[in-house]
């Protein structure tokens, strides 16, 4: 058995997650994020799922939360009630580092008791350099692999860094737990579930953008915020796909140009590639986000599969819709400055691409969001009576 350090208390559990877990966080983060609170970090956070009418999102954390919280009960041998205070995946990018601190040293963060990291990804493979040191006591260092989990106490018994990420994208699941009850997140959590449902007007599961500077990326974000980047397009571009503008918004380039980018984040968009063009429509840019980023989740799950590979609905631009896709792209990356090494670490793993893949996967992306829309309706009542987020078994919540 793992020995406790008394005068550090910490613990390192390798392999604490499975890797499909991983992935499926991988997933959420990659079509969810917003920029973070500290420069070149991404995140997203339970209450910004909520927000964007994905709170059914928020249902592949329930377990995880539970299950870590229990193991900060065992390891830390705690004899009082815990609640988480936050929740987050928290990206790191090229040039992101911590230095020496420790997670309650802010007149604010004095709540924060434990602290729980979940390593989603793994160094030298996903990203390079984010080594996290701890300033006193073993281990001193600890190379993140994708499933690996570090526990310790927020205070200054545990003061730690993380060297700056040099490549590629660094993603974690983090989560705080506090003895105060008024720092408890579920509370919060279920009123904006409230707040979000009795919303009219918009469709389950259907994602709704932030606003616009929520996804914009400084190049430098210590001098001019207009230089950078949108995160959503960012993304979707370094996977090679363009966008197509749907009919009514012909005269999108002209907009983009004369600096509003935000009807194209609204409205309903195409995907191209190659070309081609995929007929479907998507309601917005972050649906289309997601539909492609869940691609990439189940790629090699599909490419084996015999599930019906679709390519009906793929059709060849005609050369007036290519001069479109174009335009728009042009107007876009002159507005943009694209910073080619946020996110090309470790691409170029995925398989080769395939529309019917594509095809399948939008197919399978409905059928998880309105399970996982299910899940929440089924849990609700329950959250509702008991003012705490916890899962139920289905056989339960089915009679
Ligand atoms: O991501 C990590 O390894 C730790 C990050 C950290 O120290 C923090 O967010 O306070
Ligand atoms: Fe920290």
């Amino acid at each position: 058995m793992a020995s406790m350090n008394h005068s550090h208390p910490r613990r390192i559990i390798r392999s604490f997650l499975p890797l499909d877990v991983c992935k499926e966080l991988e997933f959420i983060h990659k079509s969810n994020c917003t920029v973070g609170y500290r420069p070149r970090v991404f995140s997203t956070t339970l209450s910004h799922l909520i927000a964007t009418n994905c709170p059914h999102l928020i249902m592949p954390f329930i377990p995880l939360r539970e299950k870590l919280k229990e193991k900060v009960e065992e390891v830390f041998g705690c004899e009082y009630e815990l609640f988480v205070e936050f929740t987050g995946l928290i990206s790191w990018t090229k040039g992101a580092s911590i230095g020496w601190h420790s997670d309650d040293n802010r007149p604010y963060l004095r709540q924060r008791d434990f602290t729980a990291v979940c390593y989603l990804n793994t160094h030298d493979e996903d990203f390079r350099g984010g080594i996290f040191h701890f300033q006193d006591g073993e281990p001193a260092n600890f190379v993140p692999m994708a499933g690996d989990l570090v526990l310790y106490t927020a205070d200054s018994c545990n003061i730690h860094c993380v060297d700056e990420i040099t490549d590629g994208e660094r993603l974690t699941l983090t989560l705080w737990f506090s003895r105060n009850s008024s720092h408890d997140e579920d509370a919060k959590l279920l009123s904006l579930v409230n707040q979000n449902i009795s919303d009219y007007g918009h469709t389950p599961c259907i994602p709704l953008p932030a606003s616009g500077n929520m996804y914009w990326f400084p190049s430098d974000p210590l001098s001019d915020h207009q230089r950078g980047f949108d995160l959503c397009f960012a993304r979707l571009f370094f996977l090679g796909y363009d966008i197509y503008p749907s009919q009514e918004n012909a005269c999108l380039p002209e907009m983009v140009l004369s600096g509003d980018v935000s009807d194209v984040f609204t409205n309903p968009v195409k995907l191209a590639r190659g070309g081609k063009l995929f007929s479907k429509e998507f309601a917005n840019l972050l649906h289309a986000l997601q539909a492609v980023q869940f691609y990439n989740w189940k790629q090699s799950v599909l490419q084996q599969s015999e599930v019906t590979r679709d390519t009906n609905n793929v059709v060849i631009l005609s050369e007036a819709q290519k001069e479109e896709v174009s335009n728009l792209k042009q107007a876009l990356l002159s507005h943009m400055q694209l910073d080619e090494n946020v996110f090309c670490y470790g691409k170029g793993r995925e398989g080769p691409f395939d529309w019917g893949c594509l095809s399948a996967a939008v197919t399978w992306w409905e059928e998880y969001m309105l399970e996982l829309h299910k899940q929440l309706q089924m849990h609700l009542p329950l959250w509702k009576d008991h003012a705490f987020l916890f899962s139920v078994s289905s056989s339960v919540t089915e009679e």
